[in-house]
């Protein structure tokens, strides 16, 4: 039964509870953290199934209220500004008010600030790099453009708005920098060579902008009073000029880089703002926040799920559902593995990859949370996974492109079949295995997917399958909502064992897996019905119940596949194997 979609009395939590059966922690605590999650959609629709969830799951008053709240404690009325003329904010994956750097220096150093937002084909209308999956799914547009209303939402209630321009930055920016005569283009700095490509395309583009006052002489550098890019670091919660080491020289294991950051850096404070950012200059027609449709995308519902809603004021609130209201901080690092309902884990990533969140303010939320309510070892493994964003962030610095090739940043070579039957197996989520395709039916469905259910998906994808892990990588840059090119790439290419950390490469196992994570099948079952009359145990072992199995597995199938062994199998399905031998880890 679809247990966090159904309301469920406390008597059928004490049954599900057994006090004589001895239940890990972690299933207990995710039990509890489900049982909360019901009691709340009961409070709207009494016995009635909930088809899908809102998060945050909070009302339209209580989520502006505590917009308001969270921006009064960052509205500063000692920050002054002190620069001359037009400045313009070229939005890109920072999509907020709160803590953005581009944002603030952009106010400070002019006299009125000119905030924008390209809508450019290659994001929106483009495909991935090999294998030609749309770029932007359906459900990240949708996001995106919820994003986008907030934004310019945020933005009036602080004097300013949102011009909204159909195009490439390149020809959008250095145009309305010659229109307002702006001195300079502030951006958030990013690292990987598409948008570098883009940053540089506008930097160029800018230098031939000639201010209305010059003298018009210009050299191959462009006029000596061009407007300027300047390129703002933002979006991690270690600042890249504060790392005790150069980008060239990140420890290519996580761990040494954690212990090193924690020791010997500290994380800058989120800025304080103006109430007023005003005034706004005079704009004829400010554009509308284009439609899922206008930007060439087919809309797509969510009717089963988590129901992601996107922009800052949705941001905030889920930071204060999940650390505030339902105080869910205080058990995270012990559900942060569970896969089912939207309060096992935090559900940050969507807001962060958009930028309407900043990983900054979750840290002073937390120290808050420590100093406030309870610190202990949880609350700071939130900060724990940040750490492993901010990373793979400084990675793509050190590696560029070389984490979007075969090879991973260590240029590992082996054979990768590109087996389409296996594939669309794959990604449609008929493998036969439950466990995988419960997992992909949610990522096409809603554009989230647990870490759990991501790094098993992965294994099975490349390790089973023996298939192109960049194949999967792309059908994730397509779905995820949360998409974002280094932590998707970087996962990937650990989770293929050709990430720079060379002692990185795990096997995961479905039996163990499923046993450890889903024990009564309840996250199966709510995914694929056809297997909520099993009994609870068979659920991911159903056996010919189900569908049959693709491949087997690599190490043991208890489940069948018999009658074909791996050797076949992988003759059949054109899997080569590998040219080197790995000393994967099963888990
Ligand atoms: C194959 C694969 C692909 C992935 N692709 C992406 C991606 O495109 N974008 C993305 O944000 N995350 C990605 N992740 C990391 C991780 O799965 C998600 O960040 C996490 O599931 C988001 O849920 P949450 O916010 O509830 O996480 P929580 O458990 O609540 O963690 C808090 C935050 O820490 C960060 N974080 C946690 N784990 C990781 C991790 N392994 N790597 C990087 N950051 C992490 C995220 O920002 C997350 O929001 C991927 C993982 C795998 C295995
Ligand atoms: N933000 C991004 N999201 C997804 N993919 C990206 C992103 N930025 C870069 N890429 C991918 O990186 C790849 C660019 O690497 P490519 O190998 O073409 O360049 P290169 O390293 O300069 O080339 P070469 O290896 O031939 O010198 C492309 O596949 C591109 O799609």
């Amino acid at each position: 039964m679809a247990i966090f979609c159904h309301t469920l009395s406390s008597l059928s939590l004490k049954k599900l509870i057994n006090p004589s059966k001895p239940t890990s922690t972690f299933t207990y605590i995710n039990l509890h953290i489900r049982f909360q999650a019901m009691n709340s959609i009961s409070d709207s629709s009494s016995s009635s199934k909930v088809m899908c969830q809102l998060v945050p799951g909070l009302d339209t008053n209580e989520k502006e209220s505590i917009l308001d709240q969270t921006f009064e404690r960052y509205t500063s009325k000692m920050v002054k500004r002190n620069g001359k003329g037009t400045a313009i904010v070229w939005f890109r994956n920072d999509l907020r008010v709160l803590d953005n750097e581009v944002l603030f220096k952009a106010w400070v150093n002019s006299e009125s600030v000119l905030p924008v937002y390209c809508v450019d084909p290659r994001v929106f209308q483009a495909s991935t790099g090999y294998f030609g999956f749309p770029k932007t799914g359906g459900l990240r547009g949708q996001f995106i453009v919820e994003c986008l209303v907030d934004l310019k939402k945020n933005l009036m209630t602080r004097g300013l708005n949102l011009l909204i321009r159909h195009g490439k930055p390149e020809e959008i920016i250095p145009a309305l920098a010659k229109d307002f005569a702006s001195h300079t283009v502030y951006a958030q700095k990013e690292t990987c060579s598409e948008e570098v490509n883009v940053e540089k395309l506008v930097s160029k583009a800018l230098r031939r902008v000639h201010p209305p006052h010059s003298t018009g002489i210009s050299t191959s550098q462009g006029s000596a009073n061009s407007p300027t890019l300047q390129l703002v670091w933002g979006g991690t919660m270690y600042h890249l000029d504060d790392l005790p080491f150069s980008t060239n020289s990140i420890p290519d294991v996580y761990t040494q880089f954690r212990k090193s950051v924690e020791a010997k850096c500290s994380i800058r404070s989120c800025a304080k703002i103006s109430m007023s950012l005003g005034p706004a200059p005079r704009v004829e027609d400010w554009g509308c926040v284009p439609s899922i449709e206008q930007l060439g995308l087919q809309p797509q519902e969510v009717s089963k799920g988590m129901r992601f809603l996107g922009g800052e004021t949705a941001a905030l609130s889920r930071v204060h559902e999940y650390f505030w209201k339902k105080d869910f901080l205080k058990i995270y690092k012990e559900t942060r593995n569970g896969m089912l309902g939207p309060d096992y884990s935090t559900k940050f990533s969507p807001w962060l990859a958009s930028g309407s969140l900043s990983p900054r303010f979750i840290y002073e939320e937390v120290k808050r949370y420590e100093k406030g309510r309870l610190a202990n070892d949880t609350a700071y493994w939130v900060l724990f996974e940040l750490i492993w964003r901010d990373y793979f962030r400084f990675i793509s610095f050190k590696y560029g492109n070389s984490i979007f090739h075969i090879g991973g940043p260590r240029n590992v070579v082996r054979r990768w079949s590109h087996d389409q039957r296996l594939f669309d197996s794959w990604r449609n989520g008929c493998t036969g295995y439950p466990l995988i395709d419960a997992n992909m039916k949610e990522l096409s469905a809603t554009g989230f997917m647990s870490n759990r259910g991501r790094q098993i998906v992965c294994s099975f994808l490349v390790r089973d399958m023996g298939i192109d892990w960049r194949m999967g990588a792309e059908w994730f840059e397509t779905f995820l909502l949360d998409y974002d090119p280094c932590s998707n790439y970087g996962n990937w290419t650990y989770g293929a064992g050709v990430g720079n950390d060379p002692r990185e490469d795990r096997y995961f196992s479905i039996p163990k897996q499923a046993q450890a994570y889903d024990p009564e099948g309840e996250y199966v079952a709510y995914w694929l019905p056809q297997l909520q009359e099993l009994p609870k145990e068979k659920r991911n072992f159903p056996g010919k119940l189900y569908m049959e199995q693709i491949v087997p597995l690599k190490f043991g199938n208890p489940n069948g596949h018999r009658g074909q062994d791996r050797a076949s199998a992988a003759r059949k399905t054109n899997y080569g194997g590998r040219g080197r031998k790995t000393n994967s880890r099963t888990s």
